[in-house]
């Protein structure tokens, strides 16, 4: 690999920034050039592990080559799996670190996007596409996540869990090999608070990733990299590691050094890193004044969608009609909604040729030299709307007849990869047609569009695009706008991972630990930082990741009890108001016997009170005729009757069934996760859920009377409230028709059986200790068997 030595070149002469970035990997220390790198023995000795098959995690001080490093192991991979580039997973926590590795975020490369809720997980079933390349492609292969650091604990267990569902295989992660590479004591990840009032169900994106189970299961090998290869200067090193630490005085020596400003270079100027958003936009704006001409002002299409418009447009039919006055009521909301002050992209964008932006959208996915939110790029031109859309469709028909001639087998001999450049052309046209149709609802026909040079190149003149935010049972905002924002300073949460000539670092308001240790480290020498608005206290590291980090060097696991709190905290939090009634599917398999009363009713399908299984319509297993399997995207049955997964072999519905079906109506059911949820049951009672989902033989559901799922109304066990050992302990007494060796092992379940707490994996619950409150639901699920 050659150094990419990235400089922004605008044509009015001024070259703003001069950075290195990762892929180039071909620095020497200090910045002389080598022509071909080599690697450390400590950087081989990852290499080594990771072609051995093992599950890796290394780490380092800044600069150490993590990033360098990735790139060395990708190249070795794509040495082993060939041309099937999606045998390795390459992803990063954020957009920007994902430009590094050439790869794209964690949340997109699983399919599951930023989650609001645990449910969202489930999006990760959604695409067939994915599912098929983490059933079968990635059954071998490998997923890379860099700046792991940034993903959360919350986040990296329920991937583990999604994974391991999706592909079937109890092993971690369902048998991917993992290598992870981050620094803990840079940023860590962004949780959410939960306030009274958080629904139970919010994704609050808590804790390091060392902190949850999954992680100690996936029995990573460690590395620890300690050569720095960034920066040169020992003395600058010494004051780097201290700070990593939380050490203010040398934080506070490193800003006396570093206070004069910076000799001037000419055209390059340094880049800018604040902690705070407002100044980065101020010194942003102060940058563009600079630059001659007047700027182009792009202005934003800012909507907003009743619920009943969203529910029209969605296909789904609407709660209840509004009145008039709601509805100007609910207008009035939205329009005044915050996501209009705080949406990344401006409602009035303005650019010159020279400035200097960073894209805010991920573009084109999966495709080589993607353009992922944090791409960094430089205006080379401006365009009328009207030259953009004649572009684009100069583009469309290019790609199409691109598409035909692959199609037709005439693709060029050495087009390397065919089935992965014809991927390519289809994504690329997929973009430009859906770019067509925003840009052309967008401005005027002389509105100004940017052509824009990116890191990596490529020159792509850009469209607008949507940002959304919904608020729930009110309706949904839009902004389309263009989707980049100034450059010329960065917050410090988008430069992590940058390498940087020289750079001006401002110390003021640093709130998040790691954020002065990130900012001051970006830079390769003492006398190409800048370092301004000293302020005590802006060293912040957090003593969790110390306690790691001496775990790690000692060679002894890391434990603690975060998981357990997080899980009780999370129980306090007050759930939202459920409706009990008495069985309705919303767009779920169907479901279950209601047993009530406890012991009494327990056992088996003929119990007093229980309703014979029920399934939704006339398809397979409750399905309607219209009901869409998401596997293989069939009408007529649910996923988990697919006949391509073994599925469908159970019998056809009685009309009796239908009927009695027909005469449900009540507890509200959402599929979650390929499971059944049930809405909360009558108060002062205790309902745990059952769903034994094995498919065949052996599988829970012949343990339980053949019945797809159980509901019971659990009675409270000696006086306090309910433990997931108790309620499985019940179940086995009284719900069980046969062989309770099967489901359990001592007072656990038995290997293979996997059990969510509403429809979070136990794990992240405290197991066997976690409790049961009323309206909660245990879900069991036979992984055997095809389960
Ligand atoms: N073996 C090597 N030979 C030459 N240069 C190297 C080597 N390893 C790393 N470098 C260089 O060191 C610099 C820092 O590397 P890199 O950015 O990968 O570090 P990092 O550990 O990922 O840093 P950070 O944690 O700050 O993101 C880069 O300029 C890279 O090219």
């Amino acid at each position: 690999m050659s150094q990419q030595e990235v400089t922004h070149v605008s044509n009015t002469g001024i070259t703003h920034v001069s950075e290195t970035m990762m892929p180039s990997g071909t620095q020497e220390a200090g910045g002389s050039q080598v022509d071909s790198p080599t690697l450390s023995a400590e950087q081989q000795r990852v290499i080594e592990l990771v072609k051995q098959g093992k599950n890796v995690f290394f780490t380092g001080d800044a600069g150490t080559g993590k990033s360098f490093l990735l790139n060395h192991i990708i190249a070795e991979l794509r040495t082993i799996y060939g041309d099937d580039v999606s045998a390795v997973g390459i992803s990063a926590a954020t957009g920007i670190a994902a430009t590094h590795i050439s790869g794209s975020t964690l949340h997109s490369v699983l399919g599951c996007g930023a989650p609001r809720t645990i449910d969202d997980f489930e999006k990760m079933w959604g695409s067939s596409q994915r599912i098929r390349a983490l059933k079968a492609r990635y059954c071998t292969a490998v997923l890379i996540i860099d700046e792991v650091s940034m993903v959360s604990a919350e986040f990296f267990q329920m991937l583990e869990t999604m994974v391991k569902q999706i592909r079937g295989l109890d092993a971690p992660f369902g048998g991917l090999q993992l290598v992870l590479s981050g620094d803990y004591f840079q940023l860590p990840p962004i949780s959410n608070a939960a306030r009274p009032g958080t629904p139970a169900n919010a994704f609050l994106n808590r804790g390091y990733t060392f902190q949850c189970p999954a992680w100690s299961r996936c029995n990573l090998e460690c590395v620890l990299l300690t050569k720095i290869w960034r920066q040169a200067d020992q003395e600058f090193v010494r004051l780097l590691n201290a700070i990593r630490f939380g050490d203010n005085a040398a934080a506070a020596e490193l800003a006396r050094r570093c206070s004069r400003p910076l000799p001037d270079h000419g055209s390059i100027k340094p880049t800018q890193l604040f902690s705070r958003n407002a100044d980065v936009d101020r010194v942003n704006a102060d940058e563009l004044a600079r630059l001659p001409g007047t700027p182009a002002v792009c202005e934003a299409l800012d909507e907003v969608t009743l619920q009943d418009e969203l529910a029209a447009l969605r296909g789904a039919k609407p709660d209840r009609p509004l009145s008039s006055t709601d509805r100007e009521r609910d207008r009035g909301r939205l329009r005044r909604h915050e996501f209009f002050r705080d949406c990344m992209a401006a409602d009035k964008l303005q650019l010159k040729v020279g400035a200097q932006v960073m894209l805010l959208k991920n573009l084109e996915l999966g495709v080589s030299h993607s353009l992922v939110n944090g791409s960094r790029g430089v205006v080379a031109r401006i365009i009328t709307r009207t030259e953009f859309i004649e572009q684009l469709q100069q583009e469309i028909s290019t790609l199409k007849r691109k598409l035909k001639r692959d199609d037709s087998g005439q693709a060029a001999p050495d087009a390397g990869s065919p089935h992965t450049q014809h991927q390519d052309v289809g994504k690329r046209l997929d973009s430009a047609l859906r770019q067509m149709q925003v840009t052309q609802r967008w401005g005027t026909p002389t509105s100004s569009l940017p052509v824009v040079k990116f890191l990596h190149g490529r020159v792509m003149a850009l469209g607008v695009e949507t940002f959304t935010s919904e608020l729930a049972g009110v309706g949904m905002c839009s902004r389309t706008q263009i989707p980049l924002k100034l450059a010329a300073a960065l917050t410090v949460h988008k430069c992590q991972g940058l390498t940087l000539d020289l750079c001006r670092v401002s110390l003021r308001s640093m709130f998040a630990e790691g954020q002065a240790y990130v900012a001051l480290s970006r830079c390769r020498t003492l006398e190409g930082l800048q370092v301004t608005d000293y302020s005590p206290g802006c060293a912040k590291t957090s003593q969790t990741v110390i306690r790691f980090d001496q775990a790690l060097r000692s060679g002894v696991e890391y434990v603690d009890d975060a998981w357990q709190q997080w899980q009780r905290a999370h129980k306090c939090v007050a759930p939202p108001p459920r409706v009990m009634s008495d069985a309705v599917l919303i767009g779920g398999i169907r479901v279950g016997t209601r047993i009530h009363g406890g012991g009494a009713y327990g056992r088996g399908s003929g119990a007093p009170g229980t309703q014979p299984y029920a399934g939704g319509g006339a398809g397979m297993g409750g399905a309607k005729a219209t009901d869409i399997c998401y596997r293989c995207k069939q009408p007529g049955h649910w996923g988990s009757n697919c006949p391509q997964f073994g599925g469908g072999q159970q019998q056809q519905q009685q009309p009796q069934q239908q009927e009695q079906r027909q005469q449900n109506s009540g507890p509200k059911r959402r599929r979650v996760m390929g499971v059944t949820a049930v809405a909360a049951p009558p108060a002062g009672s205790i309902t745990a859920f059952f769903k034994p989902t094995g498919q065949r033989n052996g599988g829970l559901d012949l343990l339980f009377g053949n019945q797809k799922a159980v509901e019971a109304d659990i009675p409270q066990q000696n006086g306090h409230q309910l433990t997931v050992a108790e309620a499985m302990a019940w179940a086995r007494d009284n719900l069980l028709t046969d062989r309770p060796e099967l489901f359990m092992k001592g007072s656990s379940v038995r290997p293979g059986v996997l059990v969510l707490l509403n429809d979070t994996d136990w794990e992240l619950c405290g197991e066997l200790d976690a409790l049961v409150a009323d309206g909660d639901r245990v879900t069991f699920i036979s992984t055997l068997h095809g389960g």
